[in-house]
């Protein structure tokens, strides 16, 4: 579908649905705007295709607006002082470049504001968590406890129901239907424990306490990094204010729901219960109350949250996704960490078995990065760590850790920047997706301290090129060389959706793109309305990409993609 057939068909779909008086705030708005850019005249180019790389279009842009105001100076005095015809034509012809350079300007602010009034309308439309609240939950006795579906290094997992599964609550309007997502999501769920997830659709995390006490405060206190996804209504009222109170007397930071991020529905302590497995999984760290032996505190943190079917590491071991599902579950992970960072929260242990899996009703994969109890969430949003000395914590896995992390020294005044750190790791990540070894994994493998970027191994030879692009890019060493989490995603986006007006941009001119933006605009926004598929994993991306749109951030990612489209043509013709 061609731009211009796709942007009347969505004023056309969209005027039929005023019409019909079916859509409201946002059929107006995906009209209003496709309507405005209608009327916005068509505008002039001045600056080459390659000047959207970074660095070069800035350095095009201010130097065309220092050449501008001189020409305008010049100008001036010439007029004053009189001159030859053939200084009056260098002046008009100045004149006209000044001209266009204003227009060019004129073209940026308005595409801009497009990128900000498309953001507005999509941030307005803040994610939803798929589990319907439901009023109590608050203490261990209220759930049913299956089995043991995970054990971490800190923590136990246990599939769980609310107690009352079977029988509504007594004022009948909490039973365990609306507590499971919509039934018809659930039933495409395509695991093996299908039925597992029916009667269990909770899961609950039991966290090891061997330091901190078993006074409910200092529980919470030192195990607050796992509170950082916490829903609204996740605490009781009183440990709510214990919470607030916060991680090393710092409000802890958290984090607004996201589809690409774990929630947790509620958290509470409570004392140290058997469950099974407990003698044989992990008896030294059970209280002396169950083990004499044990080293564990009476009372501990629950957290619980959706119970997930499978891991990203146990998916990847048995399945073999298409290349675009592929493509979707790296973007999905650069979607999540681009959401921490723009909330200030580093995840600091992304790691494939930290990456939650279930289906969309299309069948294509849904991630969620989950455990952030090595998480940085400071207040202020700074993801900069004071490095002082070597008993800060730089976070969970060390071969996961970026080289700007992991090289660090402590010493006075030295600041760990995580603002790319995840992202690194989500590179590192992206060899599993493409079906490949970890390459910071395997024994004798890299080590992010002194690899060199060319020893990175080759992709799959089917591998999507945009992807290894994007990860040759996350694997930079240098986190000023690197793009951020937003920038790659970005690029991820436009390569699987927006490749036509990419390759058809034939000037710095943003036009063109904003009509793009426009369209994609409408469509999502009357997808939405139009039932199950606006909640697919494809819908909830462009949603995200539409609700973080920023003109410079785009740019930066056309001008990566351009970049690596011409080395790649370069190669092809060299061959
Ligand atoms: N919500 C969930 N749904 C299904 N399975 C889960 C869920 N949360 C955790 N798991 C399973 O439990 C395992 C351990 O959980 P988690 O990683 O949170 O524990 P941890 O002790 O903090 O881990 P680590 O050793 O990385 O610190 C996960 O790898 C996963 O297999």
């Amino acid at each position: 579908m061609s731009v211009k057939h796709a942007i009347s068909r969505g004023l056309e779909l969209g005027r039929s649905f005023l019409q019909l008086g079916l859509l409201k705030s946002r059929g107006r708005v995906a009209a209003k705007l496709l309507a405005e850019r209608f009327r916005a005249g068509p505008s002039v180019r001045t600056v080459q295709p390659q000047a959207f790389l970074p660095s070069r279009y800035r350095y095009y842009r201010t130097s065309l607006k220092g050449l501008a105001a001189q020409l305008q100076y010049a100008g001036f005095r010439r007029r004053l002082t009189g001159g030859s015809p053939r200084n009056r034509a260098l002046f008009l012809a100045f004149g006209l470049g000044v001209g266009l350079v204003e227009q060019q300007l004129e073209d940026d602010r308005r595409s801009a504001t497009a990128c900000q009034e498309i953001q507005a309308v999509f941030r307005k439309k803040t994610f939803q968590s798929p589990l319907i609240p439901f009023s109590s939950g608050y203490k261990l006795e209220d759930y049913i406890i299956g089995n043991q579906i995970g054990k971490g290094s800190n923590a136990a997992v246990y599939e769980a129901a609310p107690q009352f599964f079977n029988s509504k609550e007594s004022n009948g309007e909490h039973s365990l239907e609306q507590v499971r997502e919509d039934k018809e999501d659930v039933q495409m769920v395509r695991s093996p424990t299908c039925c597992s997830l029916m009667n269990f659709p909770l899961a609950i995390k039991m966290l090891w306490n061997f330091g901190a006490g078993s006074s409910s405060e200092a529980i919470l206190k030192s195990m607050s990094q796992e509170l950082v996804p916490s829903g609204p209504l996740a605490f009781k009222p009183e440990e709510e204010e214990i919470t607030l109170d916060g991680y090393f007397g710092v409000v802890p930071k958290r984090v607004s729901a996201h589809p690409n991020v774990i929630r947790v529905h509620r958290a509470f302590t409570a004392d140290v219960p058997l469950l099974p497995g407990a003698q044989e999984e992990y008896p030294d760290v059970l209280p002396a109350r169950l083990n004499p032996a044990g080293l564990g505190n009476n009372r501990t943190l629950f957290v619980v949250m959706k119970n997930y079917p499978c891991t990203l590491r146990q998916y990847l071991q048995v399945t073999k996704p298409s290349c675009r599902q592929r493509s979707l579950m790296v973007l999905q992970l650069l979607e999540g960490v681009d959401h921490l960072c723009q909330q200030g929260v580093a995840h600091r242990d992304l790691k494939s078995d930290n990456v939650l899996l279930e289906f969309d009703s299309g069948g294509c994969p849904r991630l969620v990065i989950t455990d952030f109890g090595c998480c940085l969430a400071q207040s202020g949003s700074s993801l900069q760590l004071p490095f002082s000395s070597l008993c800060v914590s730089r976070g969970g896995n060390i071969s996961l850790m970026a080289p700007e992390v992991v090289t660090a020294v402590p010493g006075s005044g030295v600041v760990i920047d995580y603002s790319k750190a995840d992202a690194w790791a989500v590179g590192a990540i992206s060899y599993e997706i493409l079906g490949e070894q970890n390459p910071f994994y395997q024994a004798g493998g890299l080590r992010s301290t002194d690899y060199q970027e060319k020893q990175l191994p080759l992709f799959p030879s089917r591998s999507p090129a945009d992807v290894q692009l994007v990860i040759q890019l996350l694997l930079r060493r240098n986190p000023e060389r690197r793009p951020s989490a937003r920038v790659a995603a970005n690029m991820l986006h436009l390569s699987l959706w927006g490749r036509k007006v990419l390759a058809s941009q034939d000037s710095a001119g943003t036009k063109k793109l904003v009509d793009w933006l426009l369209c994609q605009s409408a469509v999502v926004l009357l997808k939405g309305c139009a039932g199950p598929s606006g909640n697919g994993v494809e819908a909830e991306l462009q949603r995200s990409f539409l609700s973080n749109l920023d003109l410079v951030e785009l740019r930066t990612a056309m001008g990566f993609l351009l970049y690596g489209w011409e080395q790649r043509r370069g190669c092809s013709l060299s061959a």
